[in-house]
């Protein structure tokens, strides 16, 4: 069976102010695999991701033109169509961020926060959904013992499993992961690649990683940011 298609980049153009950071990207991710996106600093990897679900609206001076698409109960829609609420945008295609960035509460109200902006009021339902998303993002053995206390209070490695789970609470097609290891020791980013690896299947991955080796074990598909535009390594 073909490979189905979660998301498609047509000409993508994106600016900052006068500067042109991406220029007519085409690129595929496909319903279930890991793609990286790799290149070196200042690229425009981060931007290519924030175009993937609108966060780069919130950039002052930044403008994306093009089109991208994203399958979702089977159609594909136009992410800057208006009619496409952006709160349902992102809660489909999360973000995971380099830097941690737990909320100022406690463990448990920062993974059921998804589930009280989707209006999701049970809460032994809400108990359930924190304990499987605490539980596929390796976290729960760590933590379900203090599920009240601060998030802040986690380790590095811990508030990044965290804001994966965070994201996993709100059943995302996409997740997309801008550098998840790059503020983590060895350690940590094991254990997040060996996250990511369960997460496969069950959810589409865009991976930005400047680790070639960690690539390489993770990723069914390798784009490379060069020249302006994503090219297509493996
Ligand atoms: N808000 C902004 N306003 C103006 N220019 C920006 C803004 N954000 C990023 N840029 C510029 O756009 C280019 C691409 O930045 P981006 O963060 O996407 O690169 P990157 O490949 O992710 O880099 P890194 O690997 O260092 O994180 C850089 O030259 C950066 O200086």
């Amino acid at each position: 069976m073909d490979p189905v298609i979660k998301i498609r980049v047509e000409e993508l153009t994106f600016r900052y102010g006068t500067r042109t950071v991406l220029r007519d990207v085409n690129a595929v991710f496909f319903e279930g695999a890991l793609t990286a996106v790799v290149g070196p600093s200042g690229r425009g990897k981060s931007t290519f991701l924030m175009a993937l679900n609108r966060l780069w609206e919130e950039v002052p001076g930044a403008d994306a033109r093009g089109r991208v698409w994203v399958r979702l109960d089977g159609n594909e829609r136009l992410v800057s169509d208006p009619s496409f609420p952006v709160t349902e945008l992102r809660r489909r295609v999360a973000m995971v961020f380099q830097v941690p960035n737990p909320l100022p509460m406690s463990i448990f109200k920062n993974v059921a926060f998804p589930l009280k902006v989707m209006g999701l009021r049970d809460k032994a339902v809400a108990a359930e959904v924190v304990e499987d998303a605490l539980r596929r993002a390796f976290l729960w053995d760590e933590v379900k013992d203090r599920l009240r206390e601060d998030a802040r209070l986690l380790s590095g490695g811990q508030q990044q499993r965290l804001c994966i789970a965070r994201a996993l609470a709100a059943q995302p097609d996409v997740l997309l992961l801008d550098e998840p290891t790059s503020s983590l020791d060895a350690r940590a980013a094991g254990i997040i690649e060996e996250l990511l690896l369960t997460l496969k299947g069950r959810c589409t991955l865009v991976v930005v990683s400047h680790y070639l080796e960690q690539v390489e074990r993770l990723a069914d598909q390798v784009y490379e940011v060069a020249d302006e535009t994503l090219q297509l390594v493996s």
